[in-house]
């Protein structure tokens, strides 16, 4: 379990993290979400004591500061490639044991684990991002920790190495570790992740169930496909729907419940061939909970020849509402 209280950073005139209060629970992936510069990898830093400021953090009711063995108890991959230069992979991770009290059996344990014992006798520098990824993963792991803090360890690996991750946080959460992980990759937290910690401009959004937060910020929608699509828009709109049509002529439907939909097509006498709902996704949540805490935000493309239109101006500071549970 993770505790966060009160967390804070200013760099000079930027607050990077305001107060930031969360809880990680162990059993479970959490994900730790917000645009560029909100503030994750500050607040990551923070929680290690890495960085300078304020607040706590607990770690199953200990500071960082205070756990005798911290590589037994939390592991963190905060950055890809802070490997030493000339070792191998594995004597980079044996100089790392043997200072932890470590044992030899677990480096390779953990070699395999990732998949990089081929090539643990190679010097990391000649890794690609990905295997740099794993071995910091590894590293991670080394002490067998009931605690990992991973700040976006998807960077740089593939298709293959994405799934692999996904399914690894996965298996570690299932045996009762604590796992929070930062990603950009918002369809691959859909899968992966279990609760959210989401912040904007170093300000928490939401704290909870990822099912709740797509369901806090956006809207699902009833799909009807009918023979006569047309003549039930106007039932629809008068039961106070909105109605848009969708890809071959499906109805998209909002503000009405599926059972509703069900029941007014039975009185009006329409067929239906197709009644669902349509979940949004974690992506749409997302834009939709961070949109006004994006730090930087790109003019809109224009096209060749077309007078270049003026940079959008810059969003003002309080992130859009939400469960806060600072
Ligand atoms: N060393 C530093 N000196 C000054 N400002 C900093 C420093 N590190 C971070 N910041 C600022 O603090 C804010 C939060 O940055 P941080 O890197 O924590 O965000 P992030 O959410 O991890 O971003 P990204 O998703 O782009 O990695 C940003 O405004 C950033 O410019």
């Amino acid at each position: 379990m993770i505790t966060a209280k009160g967390l804070y950073k200013r760099y000079r005139k930027t607050v990077a993290v305001d107060q930031l209060s969360f809880d990680v629970r162990p059993g479970v992936v959490t994900g730790f979400l917000g645009p560029n510069g909100s503030g994750k990898s500050t607040t990551m830093r923070l929680m290690l004591g890495l960085d300078h400021g304020g607040g706590e953090t607990l770690f199953d009711g200990e500071k960082f500061t205070d756990i005798r063995r911290p590589m037994n108890k939390v592991g963190a991959l905060l950055e890809a490639k802070p490997f030493h230069p000339t070792r191998s992979a594995r004597n980079h991770l044996r100089m790392l044991a043997s200072a932890n009290g470590v044992g030899e059996k677990r480096i390779d344990e953990v070699m395999e684990l990732v998949g990089l014992g081929t090539v643990k006798r190679k010097k990391p520098k000649g890794y690609s991002l990905g295997m740099a990824q794993r071995l910091g993963l590894a590293q991670a792991l080394l002490g067998d920790p009931k605690i990992l803090l991973l700040d976006e360890p998807t960077n740089g690996l593939d298709p293959h190495g994405i799934h692999w991750m996904r399914d690894m946080l996965k298996h570690l959460a299932s045996e009762g570790r604590t796992i929070f992980v930062s990603s950009h990759l918002l369809s691959e937290m859909q899968l992966m992740a279990d609760e959210l910690v989401v912040i904007g401009r170093g300000n928490m959004i939401f704290n909870g169930d990822v099912d709740q937060f797509v369901r806090d910020f956006t809207q699902s929608t009833v799909i009807v496909r009918s023979p006569g699509a047309d003549g039930f828009v106007p039932a629809l709109e008068g039961a106070g729907a909105e109605v848009a049509k969708g890809k071959d002529g499906e109805l998209v439907i909002s503000g009405m419940e599926i059972g509703a939909v069900g029941h007014l097509a039975f009185t009006e006498n329409v067929e239906l061939s197709e009644l669902s709902t349509r979940s949004a996704s974690l992506e749409e949540a997302f834009m939709s909970a961070t949109g006004s805490s994006e730090e930087f935000i790109a003019a809109e493309p224009v096209a060749a020849g077309a007078p270049a239109a003026p940079a959008a101006p810059s969003a003002p500071a309080t992130p859009s509402g939400g469960t806060e549970n600072a």
